[in-house]
């Protein structure tokens, strides 16, 4: 069974402190992962992504890429909507909630004891010698912070602080897992922890994270 981030709107319509907390915008899901052809659109994007950073073509190549890029821009530009309304990062089955930006990690476990999502870095996210760009891993363990927090059941925090220890190179293209849980709540304060290991348990990075609950009207 997949398993999917929960919507946030839900808390919102059980009269759940959602609402109350912070001036951070209710997102809601996306119907249907946003149709059937969305997951497909999200995959080959990130395909365009990973070969246009992993290939050298020659320039008459080059200039039909170009094109190309300009008219799908060129497609999708009239149907710019505001924060919130897009589709990307608020279809909640897809990989990465359908959002670019993200890991193409699917979230295999979703509730107050933990998160655990499984994915891999792609050539897209690689730093240098086939490991993954130092950069790349704050951002999954972000998202995985974000998660956690969620699952718990706390109202809408922000990120104070994230540290990331980098134990081994974190090699792209190779099946991995990251898992983290709640350890420890004070007031405003949720204090996390997670893990980055491959398929054998080794551990390749461990990161922790302070959220804070937001006050009323802080964005
Ligand atoms: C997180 C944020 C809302 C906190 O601001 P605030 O509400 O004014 O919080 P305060 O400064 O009063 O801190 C609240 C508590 O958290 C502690 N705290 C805040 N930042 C901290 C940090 N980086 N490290 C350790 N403790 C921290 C404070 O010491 C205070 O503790 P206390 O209550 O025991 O005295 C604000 O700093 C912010 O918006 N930062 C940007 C967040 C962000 O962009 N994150 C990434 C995207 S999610
Ligand atoms: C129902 C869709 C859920 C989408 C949740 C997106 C939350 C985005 C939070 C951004 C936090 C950050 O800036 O680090």
């Amino acid at each position: 069974m997949r398993v999917t981030v929960q919507d946030m709107s839900e808390r919102v319509e059980r009269g759940g402190e959602y609402e109350k907390h912070g001036g951070f915008p209710v997102y809601r899901a996306v119907e249907d992962n946003g149709g059937p052809d969305f997951g497909r659109f999200v995959e080959g994007m990130r395909t365009v992504q990973d070969l246009a950073v992993s290939t050298a073509p020659p320039p008459e190549v080059l200039a039909q890429a170009a094109e190309q890029a300009e008219a799908l821009a060129a497609l999708l530009a009239p149907y710019q909507v505001p924060e919130g309304e897009q589709t990307g990062g608020r279809s909640i089955g897809l990989p990465g909630r359908g959002s670019l930006l993200m890991l193409p990690w699917t979230v295999e476990k979703f509730d107050a004891t933990g998160v655990r999502s499984t994915g891999v870095f792609r050539r897209f996210h690689m730093g240098g010698n086939g490991a993954a760009h130092g950069g790349t891993l704050p951002l999954l363990f972000d998202d995985m912070f974000g998660m956690i927090t969620h699952a718990y059941g706390r109202p809408i925090s922000r990120t104070a602080y994230l540290h990331v220890n980098y134990r081994k190179i974190t090699p792209i293209d190779t099946p991995l897992v990251i898992e983290g849980q709640v350890d420890r709540v004070d007031g405003r304060k949720t204090f996390i922890t997670a893990k980055l290991m491959d398929s054998e348990g080794t551990v390749l990075a461990d990161g922790e994270a302070l959220m804070l609950v937001l006050l009323a009207g802080q964005p």
